[in-house]
């Protein structure tokens, strides 16, 4: 997880590049969170004044916006990528191609430039490297549209799942609709980003927090572009009839920690399993599509991504492993059958040999 001390320094400096996608149906709160999160009005919220275009399937509309913020003395050159009208349609499906197209694309910039002789010194790195989907506060479980994005887009992209508009829930029912997502994600086998650590590698303090992280899988989200006064301070909430929930308040939602755990603790790790692992996985899967008439099979297993790089050399070592066994059976079949053809002969040759002397 931790990056080179050196590279830390570099972009504490320079500032670093990070690119979030928001995706979630319409009134899923997306607009609201992105403005919060960046603490700017990002993103502007969409005129429903014209209800007949509800009818019109007119696919997603993708929109990057780039925002400077500082989180923790850290300068982040942070791009928004919003997918505004994502489950608006009737069918889904163009909209679930768009927005692998816009990923694939910026895997596809970033290949051509690496192959230039002359780089573009004005290169911009716009590859996602996490995908906040919003899932809609409904109380049930995941729908089909949410399982089957997720499972399309996780082997490009970083998917951390979020509920949206999350004080429409007492405190059992988040907690219930929490369990279930979670049992859908293990059903369905889908690979987000669970906050990945290694037992042998990782120090206890790191695996304890991506535990916690973990623990609070999807993650409860407030927005709110309004402030209030309370106690004297100025602080961001929504304002009931009953009372304030307050968006930075961990008891009122998982605002703070999520935004800590994208902008802070794992934003290398989420840079470097989006740079290294996914790239990578999309590169090797191109060069050999290019390569051979029929590609073979590179793309990454769900449990790949999920559990990081070293995962992945598990997997090499278990195919290798395999690969041998499969050998040692073949020669193994061999001998046996040579060992057979041996016994059969000196069988024919005592049998002879019985004849010659009687
Ligand atoms: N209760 C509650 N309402 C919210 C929250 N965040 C946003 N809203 C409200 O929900 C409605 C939709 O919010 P948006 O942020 O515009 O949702 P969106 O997903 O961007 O929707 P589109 O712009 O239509 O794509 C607005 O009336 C918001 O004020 C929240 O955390 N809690």
């Amino acid at each position: 997880m931790p990056y080179p001390t050196a590279k830390r320094r570099k972009s504490k400096a320079k500032g670093i590049q990070f690119t979030v996608m928001v995706v979630g149906a319409s009134g899923s709160g997306r607009t609201t969170f992105v403005n919060t999160l960046c603490e700017a009005p990002v993103l502007s919220h969409k005129d429903n004044s014209q209800t007949d275009s509800a009818l019109v399937e007119t696919g997603i509309d993708i929109k990057p916006v780039n925002v400077d913020i500082e989180e923790d003395g850290l300068r982040i050159n942070l791009t928004v990528v919003d997918t505004p009208g994502f489950g608006d349609s009737i069918d889904n499906n163009p909209a679930f191609q768009q927005i692998v197209n816009h990923l694939e694309r910026q895997y596809d910039d970033i290949l051509a430039e690496q192959s230039r002789i002359k780089r573009n010194p004005k290169f911009r790195d716009n590859r996602v490297h996490v995908l906040l989907y919003f899932i809609q506060p409904n109380g049930h479980a995941l729908t089909e549209i949410d399982i089957k994005l997720m499972q399309r887009l996780s082997n490009r992209v970083n998917v951390i799942p979020v509920i949206g508009r999350a004080d429409s829930f007492t405190v059992r029912e988040l907690k219930a609709f929490k369990k279930r997502i979670m049992e859908d994600i293990v059903h369905y086998d889908i690979p987000i980003y669970n906050f990945p650590y290694d037992v042998e590698e990782d120090d206890e303090d790191t695996i304890q927090e991506n535990l916690e992280l973990k623990s609070l899988l999807p993650f409860a989200v407030i927005g709110s572009e309004e402030e209030v006064e309370i106690q004297g301070e100025s602080v961001r909430a929504r304002v009931y009839p009953w009372g304030i929930v307050e968006v930075d308040n961990p008891d009122h939602s998982d605002f703070v920690r999520l935004k800590n755990a994208i902008f802070g603790s794992h934003l290398y790790d989420l840079k470097s399993l989006t740079e290294d692992v996914l790239y990578e996985a999309y590169r090797t899967e191109k060069l050999s599509r290019n390569t051979y008439a029929e590609s073979p099979d590179v793309s990454l297993s769900p449990e790949d991504i999920a559990g990081h790089s070293y995962r992945l050399k598990e997997e090499q070592i278990r195919k290798e492993e395999e690969k041998l066994r499969e050998i040692e059976l073949r020669v193994q079949r061999d001998i046996n059958e040579k060992r057979q053809e041996l016994l059969a002969k000196e069988e024919t040759l005592r049998n002879l040999e019985i004849r010659l002397q009687g």
